[in-house]
């Protein structure tokens, strides 16, 4: 873990970004110490409203794939748990490691998993638009996800199967009908939550992290085509794989991580 992190360092500076923001005391990921995690009787259930049909397009950004949801009303939305307002879904990506011995950016008490699936949501009851909100303090959700590898996972091969289509950077291709509910495990009622922020840049302080305790299983094959992606755009001439897009883990700061369980 510790090489994959000194080589994200030297092969992709930008995903270290500034180290900190400047007076960035809520930097994400970090690792959630479990016994450190103070229990909250008030963190309500999560509750996720998402409708299919707003499902748009799959694209290649150049530092991971994103799902990306007609999100100009609240028709795929996350309330209750640590959240006051209602959230609306405007994408959800991954990250993971050229090996399955890392790849996720949280951990729990220092385990590793090889990849995390991030469901970002904005605070629409405040704010108009995803880029205003980015910018707020209580603008964004989002809900991680740990994959393990295991059994496949049915839900995910509809997506597994269009990666060819962007193997490069800013290539998207359209993607409709996909239930990103499918990618929940059955136990959302136990996760840990913190403020923390983006883990690439802008790296804004902006995100109500939701970590859900259960993880979801996914095969080896299919983890296998997350690394058949590139980092680079179809005109560069040396093709780097897309691996290892994961932040480095960043000081608590005298930060709480409350849990929802016992
Ligand atoms: C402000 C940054 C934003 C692009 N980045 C993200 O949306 C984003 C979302 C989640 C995470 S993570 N890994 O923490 O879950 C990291 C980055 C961004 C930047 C400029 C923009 N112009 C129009 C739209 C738009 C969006
Ligand atoms: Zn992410």
């Amino acid at each position: 873990m510790q090489e994959a992190a000194e080589y994200n360092m030297k092969m992709h500076p930008m995903w270290q970004g500034p180290l900190a923001v400047p007076g960035g005391d809520r930097q994400s990921p970090i690792d959630i110490i479990v016994q450190r995690s103070i229990i909250d009787s008030e963190l309500k259930p999560l509750v996720t409203e998402y409708d299919p049909h707003t499902c748009q397009q799959i694209w290649n950004n150049g530092y991971s794939f994103l799902v990306e949801y007609d999100d100009t009303t609240d028709k795929s939305t996350l309330k209750g748990g640590p959240l006051q307002d209602k959230f609306r879904l405007c994408q959800f990506h991954f990250h993971w490691g050229e090996t399955n011995a890392w790849g996720s950016e949280h951990t729990v008490d220092r385990r590793l998993f090889p990849a995390e699936l991030h469901l970002v949501h904005w605070n629409s009851d405040k704010y108009s638009l995803f880029e205003e909100a980015v910018m707020e303090d209580n603008g964004l959700a989002v809900i991680g996800v740990f994959l393990k590898v295991g059994k496949r996972h049915e839900g995910l091969q509809k997506l597994v199967d269009a990666l060819p289509a962007i193997r490069h950077k800013d290539s998207v291709v359209e993607f409709t009908r996909f239930d990103p509910g499918c990618l929940l495990p059955s136990n959302i009622e136990d996760y840990w939550t913190y403020h923390g922020s983006l883990t690439t840049p802008p790296l804004t302080e902006s995100v109500t992290w939701i970590i859900l305790k259960q993880h979801i299983e996914v095969s080896h094959d299919q983890l296998a085509v997350f690394r058949s992606l590139l980092f680079t755009s179809a005109e560069e001439e040396v093709q780097k794989s897309m691996v290892n897009n994961f932040r480095v883990q960043q000081p608590l700061r005298g930060r709480t991580v409350r849990s929802s369980f016992t």
